[in-house]
């Protein structure tokens, strides 16, 4: 295709949204209209679900569950006047509460205001609340300091502790659990309370909560009394938390603009609610998924956003499209292997780590391109009329030319800015999408069986764990010894790696043999 007839494409084909001067451009994907025509009853079938969902069908069967994550910026369109007046009222709630921190009426047990907020919560409770603060915080000017915890690893916690420091006392600690007994998110809790007790600190008169009513958190909450809890509600899934209490109570005390977060996000759930796909960016989005995968993952997704604030976009992404998308069985309960692979980081930088192998090298992935026209920053010149922003600009449209010369696919979505209604409209794009998407292909994107079997199996590991502590002894043992002794010989070869890790923390004691078999484990 010559440049003529893809200026022409360009033209024909883009979908632009004008309430916020959002478009898509597909013309590098090769659409043609015998594929929308060929997906026409498929696509109709995903807008019926789609309606059927937001009007509260149970759109997760396995779990008997409403998906109501869009009622969350449009309260009125909620099946029952109870749950909009829940959205509203925890909106209020949650921006009284911000206010009130704010001000100092609701203070530190010793400091007269808090000054940092530290959320601590893992997959949907962490990664919008990181992504927002990321791409629409701004030290200077936030009015708490951003932090977080979204892990088990206490070198992590650790560094984030010292990076508080003595602000510690100014801390308000908000953690996030929408089941409220995740262990990485307990773990971070517990470590932190114990920092706040060590320096004298009611932990209680720092923390708050979001979480679903009656969970172990909940109850941890009104046993010792903490400032205040907000609710996770069962209709909401936690990857697309991030316009429920799980983003706005991090956003609004960091003092985001959650408000118009709500707002774009509500524009673009308006544009994605059109039920035709030329118009629509979200059904033409899951289209151009379907016709890239030949709707069953066999590209990877590359997201490249142009733009250093929208670096955590490609993580955030990646949970939402692979914990939706990610399924062995269908609908109809065949094994069917589902979902697309994506990463990213962001343009240019990545022209200088991995885009030679996307140029070059195996073809087995789709770009999304997120192209932001307004430059901002200081903007000077670097050369007579060139600006650092003209160059970005400049590396986004030749990475995307030259892919496609060498017949490599890409989106691009054009924002004009990003700001708090921009990054709430990118949210709700791509929720609608992964949604339609879902449909096309005939999975239930609203739950996660396979994560629970990682759970498991790390449960089990700790209980064997325990069983080899109890079978140290002084005498030196082997992997195979303690193994026959706690009566699990087949659990040689994980008794070898959990005493290992133990030896390496100084709770056992290990003498390395000349392969595993012959290393020995005695307690300290
Ligand atoms: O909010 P919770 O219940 O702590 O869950 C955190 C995350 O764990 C998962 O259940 C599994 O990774 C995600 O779906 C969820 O976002």
């Amino acid at each position: 295709m010559n440049a003529q007839e893809l200026w022409k494409r360009f033209q024909t084909s883009l979908c632009q949204v004008p309430a916020l001067d959002v478009s898509l451009d597909v013309s590098r994907m090769a659409f043609d209209d015998d594929f929308v025509e060929r997906m026409r009853p498929a696509l109709d079938k995903a807008f019926a679900a789609m309606d059927a969902l937001e009007k509260g069908a149970i759109a997760n069967p396995d779990e008997d569950r409403m998906v109501g994550h869009y009622w969350l910026r449009a309260p009125e369109l909620a099946p029952s006047a109870e749950i909009t007046a829940e959205i509203k009222d925890t909106l209020a709630a949650i921006e009284a509460f911000a206010a009130k921190v704010h001000a100092g009426a609701i203070r530190p047990e010793r400091k007269p205001k808090f000054t940092r907020v530290l959320s601590i919560g893992i997959g949907g409770s962490a990664l919008g609340p990181e992504f927002l603060a990321d791409a629409l915080g701004d030290p200077t000017t936030d009015k708490l300091h951003a932090h977080f915890i979204d892990n088990t690893d206490p070198d992590g916690i650790a560094r984030e502790l010292e990076r508080i420091g003595a602000a510690l006392d100014e801390t308000l600690v908000v953690v996030m659990s929408k089941s409220g007994g995740t262990p990485e998110t307990r773990n971070g809790m517990l470590v932190v309370a114990e920092a706040f007790r060590a320096a004298g600190l009611d932990f209680a008169k720092h923390a708050a909560a979001v979480t679903g009513a009656g969970s172990k958190l909940d109850q941890t909450v009104t046993k010792e009394g903490w400032l205040a809890r907000f609710p996770m509600w069962d209709w909401v899934g936690g990857r697309t938390s991030e316009t429920s209490a799980v983003g706005l109570v991090p956003g609004l005390l960091q003092g985001l603009d959650m408000k118009a977060v709500l707002a774009g996000a509500a524009a673009m759930d308006e544009a994605t609610r059109v039920h035709d796909a030329a118009r629509n960016p979200a059904a033409l989005l899951a289209l151009t998924w379907y016709l890239a995968t030949d709707g069953r993952g066999s590209k990877d997704m590359v997201v490249l956003p142009y733009k250093d604030r929208l670096l955590l976009f490609s993580r955030y992404l990646q949970q939402l499209v692979m914990e939706s998308l990610g399924k062995r069985l269908d609908l109809d309960g065949n094994r069917v292997d589902q979902g697309i692979s994506v990463y990213g980081n962001k343009g240019s930088t990545d022209q200088h780590a991995y885009v030679q192998q996307l140029r070059d090298g195996v073809n087995n992935f789709f770009a999304t391109f997120i192209r932001v026209l307004e430059d901002g920053g200081a903007g000077g010149e670097v050369e007579p009329g060139v600006t650092p922003g003209d160059y970005l600009h400049g590396f986004l449209l030749g990475t995307r030319e030259a892919l496609f010369a060498n017949d490599r696919k890409s989106a691009t979505i054009t924002v004009p800015r990003v700001d708090a209604r921009i990054v709430g409209a990118l949210i709700a794009l791509f929720e609608r999408t992964v949604g339609f998407y879902a449909t096309l292909v005939g999975i239930n994107a609203y739950h996660q069986p396979g994560v629970e079997a990682g759970k498991k199996a790390a449960a089990s590991v700790l209980a064997l764990q325990d069983q080899a502590r109890a079978g140290l002894s002084a005498t030196p043992q082997t992997a195979d010894q303690i193994a026959a002794a706690v009566g699990a010989p087949e659990s040689a070869e994980t008794i070898y790696l959990v005493l290992e890790h133990l030896a390496a923390n100084g709770r056992a004691t290990m003498t390395r043999g000349s392969h595993p078999g012959l290393t020995t484990f005695q307690a300290v």
